[in-house]
């Protein structure tokens, strides 16, 4: 088995001086795939893409990029060597318009970002049409969208989605997801949390379920919605 593209190996940790959140706990990505992460409210989802993320300081385990391990890396230089972050809460500037957070979303670049940018347009043609609008005005969908494009103006090799469908409807959720699909498709690795845990797996190459801080179970996204026991327990029977 081939090392995967990213990978938060056997973490361990918490917030702060606060008891652990995450036992022993893995979740990764290889190169061309889509990651998915489900499980119960509370289980630490949302925790472990913060700890694969430099936001919290594991006391055991470590977090390798394309081989090379960056336990120690702050969030800003995971991003410099190739991670785009999309939070669950607050993931855009609702005071300025679509394309000045697209702009931000560049940050780290000094080279010409408006390729990048047109490919996010091509992607995202509703954001091209509202680029002058206030992001604050937009559906939950369509901000969902300008989050992603944020992240994607970085130009990462890897992209982490924190729950990219909460709040919107099923139709939206669908859209969202195909987008994604294509996101993956243009070679960038996903890994994501999904409360839509049923419909997340149908896309997923991988799966991760995770309960109370630990890997409850892990397979192929065709595996565990054939498992009875993560169907009786998280996909409602
Ligand atoms: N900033 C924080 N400081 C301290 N504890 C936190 C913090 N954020 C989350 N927790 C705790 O960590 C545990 C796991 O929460 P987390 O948000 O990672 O779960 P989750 O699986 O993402 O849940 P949800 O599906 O509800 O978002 C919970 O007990 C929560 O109270």
């Amino acid at each position: 088995m081939s090392e995967p593209f990213l990978i938060g190996d056997s973490m361990t940790g918490g917030y702060g001086k606060g008891p652990d959140i995450l036992h022993d706990c893995t979740i990764a990505v290889n190169r061309g795939e889509i990651a998915v992460i489900v499980g119960p409210n509370g289980a630490g989802k949302s925790t472990a893409m913060k700890a694969v993320f430099g936001m919290l300081n594991v006391r055991g385990g470590s977090v390798r990029l394309d081989g090379e391990d960056i336990t120690a890396l702050s969030p800003q230089d995971r991003v410099i060597k190739g991670m785009g972050f999309v939070p669950q809460n607050q993931n855009i500037f609702t005071s300025l318009t679509v394309e000045e957070n697209l702009e931000m979303g560049a940050f780290i670049r000094t080279d010409d970002i408006r390729v990048t940018m047109e490919q996010i347009y091509h992607l995202f043609p509703i954001l091209k049409d509202k680029r002058n609008q206030a992001a604050g005005e937009l559906s939950g969908g369509q901000r969902q969208q300008v989050a992603v494009g944020r992240a994607l103006m970085t130009q990462p090799k890897v992209l982490m989605l924190d729950e990219p469908t909460a709040g919107v409807s099923p139709i939206v959720m669908d859209e969202l997801f195909d987008r994604i699909i294509e996101v993956a498709r243009t070679g960038i690795p996903i890994l994501m949390v999904e409360q839509n845990a049923r419909q997340a797996l149908e896309i997923a190459d991988k799966g991760y379920v995770l309960v109370q801080g630990r890997n409850a179970f892990t397979g192929t996204g065709k595996e565990l919605l054939a498992d009875p026991e993560v169907r009786k327990s998280f996909l409602g029977g």
